[in-house]
């Protein structure tokens, strides 16, 4: 049976035929690497985040503000990464965020991804604003395991279409993104007057909707493709929902719903209360409100509010195997990660996705094992201290 760690020994055992790893193993490089394959548009998209990117900083830097303390002679020859998550187990407590338009990092896009992903079991969550259909996704991902997220738009009638055809299609949880009913301003993509949608990336689940096809009158077509980029401009987000409407939602889907973006112990409490089953504590990487609470900092009132109730994961600045460590000792169940799994992909695609995911999971396992912990099951308060 190989372990995760195994993947050390693999690059160092390749390295005596002077084979080196291709891609960065510090995953914090992995943004420079990407740098240089993309388009400045592009890499500006993904690296981007809102305003003047403080909270994109406050991220990272609350991650610093906790230290792991190392213990020794524990027996650590065993480990189990594994977590259970809505009844399933998953062979590590990682999962890959929602990214829409992957297709502006690598042909091969979200396909890739998931390909990636299922390699190594790990679950990926298709975003509504994928590049490819969700049917075409699931094919390519197989019998991976799969949530959908879903951007909530404003007729009722094409969310329940996206919906049916997510369950249809085998996505296996729900994923309602809360925090992104418009764009944030976005100095980077503003300066270079760049959406990929406009370019018609990342429309492509509302351009295959029956109710979606019916709102502009047919199939889209060249003729009508600006009508149809403009008829989605104005449906993608809702910023008029509020809690009354999960209810709703929650007729239309008999699996876990988890809602994305919560930052406030009280909107975590009410999410339990509207039926919901998980929430993830995430800011959208920095990408949304500027200058807010850095997710790590809003993980444990969180925790405490809800973490008997719901299902709580984490995302926002996760790079190492260290800083997953601290989010699960901190409450979460498990985490998503966003941009690192994006650059392995602009790098590579499956290969580099799966270069990101093997490091970041080699790199926790070692991390355990060292800090004298055998699993997540070993995580908790006394795991960390304050700087
Ligand atoms: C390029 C890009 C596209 C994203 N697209 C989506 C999306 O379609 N749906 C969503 O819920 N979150 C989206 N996110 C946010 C991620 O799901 C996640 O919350 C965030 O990237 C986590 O932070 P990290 O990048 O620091 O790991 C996107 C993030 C990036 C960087
Ligand atoms: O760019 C994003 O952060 C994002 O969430 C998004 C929103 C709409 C479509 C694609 C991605």
């Amino acid at each position: 049976m190989s372990t995760p760690a195994d993947f050390q020994n693999e690059i160092y055992l390749a390295g005596l035929g002077d084979v080196l790893p291709g891609f960065p193993t510090d995953l914090t490089k992995l943004e420079d690497a990407a740098r240089d394959v993309l388009s400045a548009r592009a890499f500006g998209y993904v690296a981007g985040s809102a305003g003047s990117e403080r909270t994109a900083r406050f991220n990272r830097e609350a991650f610093d503000r906790w230290r792991i303390v190392p213990r020794l002679l524990r027996d650590v020859s065993v480990r189990d990464l594994s977590v259970e998550v809505f009844g399933q187990r998953m062979p590590a407590p990682v999962l890959l965020a929602p990214l829409g338009v992957q297709s502006i990092l690598h042909a091969d896009g979200e396909r890739a991804t998931a390909r990636a992903a299922a390699a190594l079991g790990l679950t990926s969550v298709l975003s509504t604003a994928s590049s490819t259909a969700l049917e075409d996704v699931a094919e390519a991902a197989g019998t991976g395991p799969r949530w959908y997220q879903l951007y909530w738009p404003k007729s009722r009638e094409l969310a329940a279409s996206l919906v049916a055809r997510a369950e249809a299609a085998g996505y296996q949880a729900l994923v309602v993104t809360l925090d992104t009913f418009t764009l944030a301003w976005r100095p980077r993509d503003l300066d270079g007057a760049y959406l990929p949608f406009l370019r018609a990336v990342g429309v492509q689940n509302y351009f295959s909707d029956p109710v979606f096809q019916a709102m502009v009158g047919g199939p889209v077509t060249d003729a009508n493709r600006d009508a149809a980029l403009l008829t989605w401009v104005g449906q993608f987000g809702n910023p008029a929902l509020t809690w009354d409407d999960l209810a709703w939602l929650r007729e239309r889907w008999s699996g876990p719903i988890v809602l994305k973006g919560v930052q406030h112990p009280d909107d975590a409490r009410r999410a339990a209360a509207a039926g919901m089953d998980g929430v993830v504590v995430s800011n959208h990487g920095g990408r949304q409100v500027d200058g807010a609470v850095a997710s790590l900092d809003a993980l444990p009132v969180v925790a405490e509010a809800v973490g008997d109730r719901l299902t709580v994961l984490f995302d926002s600045g996760i790079r190492t195997g260290s800083d997953v460590i601290k989010a699960l000792a901190l409450g979460a169940r498990a985490v998503l990660v966003g941009r690192p799994f994006a650059y392995g992909l602009a790098l590579g695609g499956e290969a580099g996705v799966r270069h990101v995911l093997r490091s970041l999971l080699a790199d926790l396992d070692l991390t355990l094992a060292l800090a004298g912990l055998t699993g997540p099951g070993d995580l908790g308060p006394d795991t960390l201290v304050r700087a």
